[in-house]
């Protein structure tokens, strides 16, 4: 299975990555310049994971590496209040395009150690997850610094990726 992280820059697309892939976490990350592909193995199940970088001058290239995946994966800097509605009308305007169609989305809230961070219900609400609709769509709140509900993701992620053989 194949899966792209997609988000604004400084969101933690490839804290995540790294999370996932060895449960490592660092303060000082190189801001990425292009993408990195990384596969991640648990049992049986292999997921090749695409990292794009999150600045304006890479985000138009985001849709070329979406059309092929079987999950978006959108992370958001739930404690960053101030570029949400940046963050909202790029994951709605990426969701627009017709070669995305269907294709499932995991919303990931980064940062919930920051006691600034908002609830999965409002990230929900300032997101305007509730809109975006025949696709499947869900939520999930981590702190890469923390490792907190890393597992969850990469379990949904193992779970959908055995659901598609
Ligand atoms: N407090 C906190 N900081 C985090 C967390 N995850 C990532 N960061 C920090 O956020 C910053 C950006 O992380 P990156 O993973 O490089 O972000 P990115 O989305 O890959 O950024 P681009 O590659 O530029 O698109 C780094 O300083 C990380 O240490 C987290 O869970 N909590
Ligand atoms: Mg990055």
């Amino acid at each position: 299975m194949e899966i792209s992280l997609i988000g604004l820059h400084n969101a933690g697309k490839t804290s995540l990555v790294n999370a996932i892939a060895t449960g490592g976490y660092s303060e000082d990350m190189i801001p990425t310049v292009g993408f990195n592909m990384r596969k991640v193995t648990r049992g049986n199940v292999t997921i090749k994971l695409w990292d794009l970088g999150g600045q304006p001058r890479f985000r138009s290239m985001w849709e070329r590496y979406c059309r092929a995946v079987s999950v978006i994966v959108y992370v958001v800097d739930a404690a960053d209040h101030e570029n949400l509605p940046v963050s909202k009308s790029e994951l709605h305007d990426l969701l627009s395009k017709p070669s995305l169609n269907g294709i499932p989305v995991l919303v990931v809230g980064n940062k919930i150690d920051k006691p600034e961070a908002l609830s999965q219900q409002d990230l929900t609400d300032q997101l305007g997850l509730k809109s975006l609709t025949n696709r499947e769509v869900c939520c999930f709140m981590v702190s890469c610094k923390n490792s907190t509900n890393i597992d969850t993701v990469i379990d949904w992620l193992v779970k959908y990726s055995k659901s598609k053989n």
